[in-house]
């Protein structure tokens, strides 16, 4: 069986008596899409920092594809990774860049890094020092899609990529999906992590808070019914999954949590006239879980 392509055991990092990283248990299977959330400050970055052996970890331990990650000229091999703030050589064009960057990873695709070029836009002709922020960013990404590697880490690849970028980083994050490899992808952007990634880690001051899929992440909050109704209120006292009624004229607002069915049945006593059902985003998923505090 194929080893995870991402593996820590208690992996934890200390500065002075600040736990940036707390005890990191984590397994991510190779082929996954795992999105690693958490506000300013949670550890996302320190977590990356001790998987690519940029740190060294006060405890535990850390393997890429069952490498020991301290075994770095082994690792990344397997690795292509974008940091949050991408520098380039300041003199090279990005031909140059994207050159240099193939010739020291794992192989590259170059009919695909060609269409990619096109696809993001990027006029490789320039010098580096010439690129805003958002294009050392498509550079950066460009060369990690590219690659044959196994693993991506991208931490917080798209906070310099306008809305049309965005949408072709996620295509191009499907395609790395189809053909089989794994991206480990630190985000602030919750639809962005919704879009594109199969599951979900939460990172709360340096802790693992929760692990789960996209549905289960949803599913741990509840949905927001507004009902309008002709006639008496509708009588939710006491209903299975029904919370927090308000009735306001001929409205009424209610959370519901868990299956439908007896709330549903309890209206149908009702005359109805309409039924609005909210998912809650995934962004006021998030938020339940920080709250006011910040790290
Ligand atoms: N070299 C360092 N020395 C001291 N403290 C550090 C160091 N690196 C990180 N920290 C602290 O560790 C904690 C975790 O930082 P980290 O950069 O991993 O967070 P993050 O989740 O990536 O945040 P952001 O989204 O802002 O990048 C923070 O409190 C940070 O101040």
């Amino acid at each position: 069986m194929q080893p995870p392509a991402i593996r820590t055991s208690q992996l934890t990092k200390r500065y002075g008596p600040l736990f940036a990283l707390d005890d990191l248990d984590l397994t991510v299977a190779a082929g996954e899409v795992f999105g690693f959330l958490g506000p300013n400050g949670a550890g996302k970055s320190t977590a990356i920092r001790l998987l690519l052996g940029l740190a060294r970890p006060t405890a535990g331990r850390a393997w890429i594809f069952g490498i020991d990650a301290a075994d770095v000229a082994t690792a990344h091999r397997r690795i292509a990774y974008v940091p949050a703030d991408v520098t380039l050589w300041p003199q090279l064009t990005g031909a140059e860049i994207l050159e240099l960057l193939g010739a020291t990873g794992p192989g590259v695709d170059r009919a695909y890094r060609d269409e990619l070029v096109a696809r993001f836009e990027l006029d490789l002709s320039k010098p580096a020092r010439a690129y805003s922020t958002g294009n050392r960013q498509k550079v950066a990404l460009v060369a990690a899609f590219a690659t044959r590697a196994p693993l991506l880490v991208l931490d917080e690849p798209t906070s310099g990529l306008d809305p049309l970028m965005e949408r072709e980083f996620r295509r191009a994050v499907a395609e790395v999906r189809d053909s089989g490899r794994t991206v480990f992808l630190s985000s602030h952007q919750l639809a962005e992590v919704e879009a594109v990634c199969d599951r979900v880690g939460i990172l709360r001051a340096g802790r693992l808070v929760d692990v789960a899929t996209m549905p289960e992440l949803r599913r741990l909050r509840r949905t927001e019914v507004l009902v309008r109704f002709a006639g008496p209120a509708p009588d939710l006292t006491g209903v299975e999954g029904v919370d927090g009624v308000q009735v306001d004229g001929p409205a009424l607002r209610f959370t519901l949590t868990g299956p439908p069915g007896p709330a549903m049945r309890a209206l149908a006593a009702a005359d109805v006239t309409t039924l609005t059902m909210r998912e809650p985003t995934l962004e006021e998923i998030f938020l339940d879980y920080y709250g006011e505090s910040g790290r």
